[in-house]
């Protein structure tokens, strides 16, 4: 342990009282939760019992977790716990909600380039330290970049990433996970021309994604594994894919901060993967650096996509970030939002006595009474939105 990394916490789940639901995805429920003798801290509950692979799952996250201390635009491991019933660990609270949010509350549901550059560069640099540890976190998405109190974001969800194994040619690499199904090759998306090993592709949400204000209080676009959206051709073509489909997945993020869309979205699951196969992006307007860029990283071909040789370096010297100081980023002390604080309301919460997240999962057991609603209704309150 370097001398900067803190000593995990010490998480002692029976004593430890939630103060809100933060959110809820696919795999786990996430809490906020208020410890004494420390600053709030997100914890992050996966139920056991539950389906999907779950346990394996949040092992795996914790373990991704733990090897990324000290970044600043990377979620950490602050403790891990468990009993019989749940696995949980502690990362630290983004009170700024995710780009996804944020982005809705824009006027037309748009950033400015200038705003674009500043959440790219911050993410390139997160994309940059997964890829040095020899990890491709394959999930960038709005949805998962959250932002600090600090107005700076993070890269959180890493239980779809995988550890690269050593490469053993110019070919592109592939993945063991038994967990993953090559469920597209089912669905006649097998083009393996370049005969490289098949990768196994993540599975997809069935769920498509939403503008966030409409969903009701906990709900968020459910991304099972990966959204369908950002997928790169080389995971739907089962062709092995590596460090390039994070590029990829770059590009169609920049594009929807662009435009408040994404550039292969169709009609369903078929025809968004014909388009991310066949159809070039659409761009409105005079062509650009920004533009000129997103072209670059929506390069199907991912040996040919900017990145694939030389990695981040190759698009931080892009003409879109010209003059930006690389080494600085973290100084900005005026990021394009900054979250409120909100320890009125956390001092608040913690006067009522919290939620007991033991109790919270056992409660969710029970069978509704058929004279009370259900007893999720007990805990659920509404996220709140911080207002910038
Ligand atoms: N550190 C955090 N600070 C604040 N909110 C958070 C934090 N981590 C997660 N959340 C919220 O909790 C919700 C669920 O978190 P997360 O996406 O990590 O769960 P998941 O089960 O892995 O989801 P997925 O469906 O993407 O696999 C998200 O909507 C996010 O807004």
């Amino acid at each position: 342990m370097d001398s900067n990394t803190k000593p995990p916490l010490a998480l002692e789940l029976d004593n430890l009282r939630a103060i809100k639901l933060l959110g809820k995805g696919a795999m786990g429920t996430v809490f906020l939760v208020h410890d004494n003798s420390l600053h709030p801290f997100a914890l992050k509950v996966v139920e056991k019992s539950s389906l999907h692979h779950s346990l394996r799952r949040a092992r795996h996250e914790i373990s991704i977790l733990s090897r990324l201390q000290n970044h600043p635009f990377l979620s950490s491991l602050l403790g891990s716990s468990e009993n019989q019933e749940i696995i949980c660990w502690a990362i630290p609270y983004c009170p700024g909600g995710d780009l996804n949010v944020l982005r809705y509350r824009q006027a037309d549901h748009v950033f400015s380039p200038a705003v674009i550059r500043f959440y790219l560069a911050e993410i390139i640099c997160a994309l940059e330290h997964l890829h040095r540890q020899g990890i491709v976190y394959r999930d960038l998405k709005p949805e998962n970049i959250l932002v600090q109190q600090s107005g700076h974001v993070t890269l959180t969800d890493f239980d779809l990433s995988r550890t690269l194994t050593p490469r053993n040619s110019s070919a592109l690499q592939s993945f063991s996970d038994p967990e993953e199904e090559p469920q597209l090759k089912k669905k006649g998306f097998n083009n393996n021309k370049k005969g490289l090993k098949k990768a196994k592709s993540a599975r997809v949400s069935p769920v498509s994604r939403r503008n966030p204000i409409e969903f009701s209080s906990n709900e968020r676009s459910n991304s099972f594994v990966g959204t369908e959206e950002y997928m790169a051709p080389e995971i739907i073509t089962g062709a092995g894919h590596e460090y390039a489909v994070d590029w990829w997945a770059l590009g169609v993020l920049c594009y929807e901060m662009l435009y408040g869309r994404t550039p292969f979205k169709g009609k369903n699951r078929k025809e968004t993967f014909h388009k991310i196969l066949a159809m070039q992006p659409e761009f409105i307007g005079k062509p650009d650096s920004l533009t000129d860029l997103i072209g670059k990283l929506l390069e199907k071909d991912p040996t040919r996509r900017l990145g694939y040789r030389r990695g981040a370096s190759e698009i931080k010297e892009h003409e879109f970030f010209r003059g930006l100081k690389w080494e600085l980023l973290t100084e900005v002390l005026r990021p394009p939002f900054l979250p409120s604080r909100d320890e009125t309301e956390i001092t608040e919460e913690l006067g009522k006595g919290g939620i007991d997240i033991t109790e919270y999962f056992q409660k969710l057991k029970v069978p509704p009474s058929p004279l009370r609603s259900p007893s999720l209704d007990d805990y659920e309150h509404s996220i709140s939105l911080t207002e910038f």
